[in-house]
């Protein structure tokens, strides 16, 4: 357990000085707040204090429902007066009372009532005098709250709570689209928060990288592939070679050939499957290689991973473990010679999932179900995020809803789905970005053509190439954190992902 350090952080004492300046004699606190490391606590704590005596309400109602707002023009903190639970009086009269009987403060401006809102907005000078000598005494360390990942804050020999943030997940061979790198880019920003808050990281990518598919790549390769394009370009020459011998499979099968392609690939994956050391072989340098060019283009990003998985990663036993538990539950059943789970009894619109094909090979599903289980024992997280996009809302909801059934609450309800819409302004131009490369090099290349419409200024860049390569992985981060997450519901519900985020 690593000792928190707390000597960076603003004390007690130094907030209860600069709130003296201000006229007040007390720290505004309020139990399991941090209010010398979050002003906000401070302001919380404050307007609680004054609401108490006005509203009759308690003060554990009033301080959770004082919200952070969407945006500074609804103020700094909203209080949606309804929330309060206050019988009688109709909501927008008593939002009117509170505003006329809050006293003068010398923290916040008097408030201003909208309907069944109330706006509160800091004042800038005390929020000045109480942010800034915080912000100088801690430097980079600002922000940063090593003890709120405490298992038990007041015991720090308890330990840090452990996090597992899954995110990127791109499948090897196939393109990195855009729901990859708004994964990237989202995941990445949640793990540093986490880390920030203390919490003990594990930054995990979980490759698509097992399946039938990977006999037709292995396949393609004995016929289009090329060692040396294989050194210099792994995901891009897998990729072509790929396209290549799918195109030749789809004729095959469009004509009903029988021994072609797709028979030769569910050979060599059954190969895979076994063991069979040659057929791995090819698949693991594939694998290998993929990974040795996307650490190199997600550290551009700098994205680094504490975990390669993948699908080809999880233990046949893990997930005849599970099957065993499901069938022996009663939470599986046969049907049509495949198992399924019929999840109908708890929502209709999770329906019935397949766990195992009619040829006994596993699935996605199965797999996420097996490596659910392996990731809480290996690490026995307090916490599990993936980030994927909402089009796959109802397979993270399936699979929530089967970890229950199984009788592994304990993993269900610490998993959470981050999903996330599909908007990017990002630029396809070309139509070529099909990969993260590609991605990041376009946006450089059109920083630089945007950077050469100033001559002047680009006179001054000493290094533009490497400059516009920086702005243009900046440029995406931004656009990409200042949309909303999610632009519009996905088809399922809060009823059918209750551990989502959205
Ligand atoms: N545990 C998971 N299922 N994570 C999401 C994986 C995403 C998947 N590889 C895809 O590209 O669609």
């Amino acid at each position: 357990m690593d000792a928190i350090d707390t000597s960076h952080t603003q004390s007690m004492d130094e907030l209860a000085a600069s709130l003296r300046t201000l006229g007040m004699n007390e720290v505004p606190s309020f139990p399991n707040t941090y209010p010398t490391l979050n002003p906000t606590d401070l302001y919380r704590a404050h307007i609680t204090e004054k609401l108490a005596p006005i509203t009759g309400a308690d003060p554990s109602v009033i301080y959770p429902v004082l919200q952070w707002t969407s945006t500074l023009d609804k103020g700094d903190i909203i209080l949606p007066v309804p929330a309060l639970r206050l019988k009688g009086k109709k909501p927008d009269a008593v939002a009117q009372e509170i505003v006329e009987k809050f006293p003068e403060s010398p923290l916040v401006e008097k408030p201003i009532a909208e309907k069944t809102f109330i706006k509160f907005f800091f004042k800038p000078g005390p929020l000045a005098k109480i942010v800034l000598p915080s912000i100088l005494k801690n430097g980079s360390a600002y922000g940063f709250n090593p003890s709120s990942g405490l298992r038990d804050p007041s015991d720090p020999s308890k330990g840090r709570k452990r996090i597992i943030v899954e995110f990127s997940s791109p499948n090897i061979a196939k393109p990195f689209h855009a729901g990859h790198l708004r994964s990237t880019i989202i995941g990445g920003f949640l793990s540093n928060l986490y880390e920030g808050a203390g919490w003990d990281v594990t930054r995990m990518n979980y490759l698509g990288d097992w399946g039938k598919q990977y006999g037709v790549l292995a396949l393609g390769f004995q016929k289009f592939g090329s060692e040396e394009e294989l050194e210099k370009n792994p995901i891009g020459h897998l990729y072509d070679v790929y396209v290549k011998i799918s195109k030749i499979q789809k004729e095959e099968d469009d004509n009903k050939v029988a021994d072609g392609v797709s028979e030769q690939a569910r050979q060599y994956f059954k190969r895979m499957v076994d063991g069979d050391e040659e057929a791995l072989g090819v698949w693991k340098r594939f694998r290998d290689m993929s990974i040795k060019k996307y650490k190199q283009t997600y550290g551009r990003l700098n994205i680094h991973y504490d975990e390669y998985s993948g699908e080809s990663q999880i233990k046949d036993e893990s997930m005849d473990a599970a099957a065993k538990i499901m069938e022996e539950k009663g939470v599986s059943e046969m049907s049509d010679e495949a198992v399924i789970v019929d999840l109908t009894k708890y929502s209709k619109k999770l329906g019935k999932a397949v766990v195992k094909k009619k040829d006994g090979t596993s699935l996605y599903l199965t797999r996420d179900i097996g490596a659910a289980v392996e990731r809480m024992d290996k690490f026995h997280f307090d916490k599990m995020i993936y980030v994927v996009a909402s089009q796959q809302d109802l397979h993270l909801a399936q699979l929530f809803k089967i970890m229950e059934a199984m009788g592994r609450k304990d993993i269900a309800e610490r998993c959470q789905h981050i999903n996330f819409g599909m908007v990017m302004g990002m630029s396809t131009r070309k139509g070529t970005a099909k990969f993260l490369d590609d991605i990041l090099q376009e946006v450089g290349e059109k920083m630089h053509e945007v950077m050469k419409t100033n001559q002047s200024k680009y006179e001054q860049v000493t290094d533009p190439e490497a400059t516009s390569d920086i702005l243009g992985i900046s440029a995406v981060m931004v656009q990409d954190m200042s949309g909303k997450r999610c632009v519009k519901r996905a088809p399922s519900t809060d009823e059918l992902a209750p551990h989502r985020g959205c």
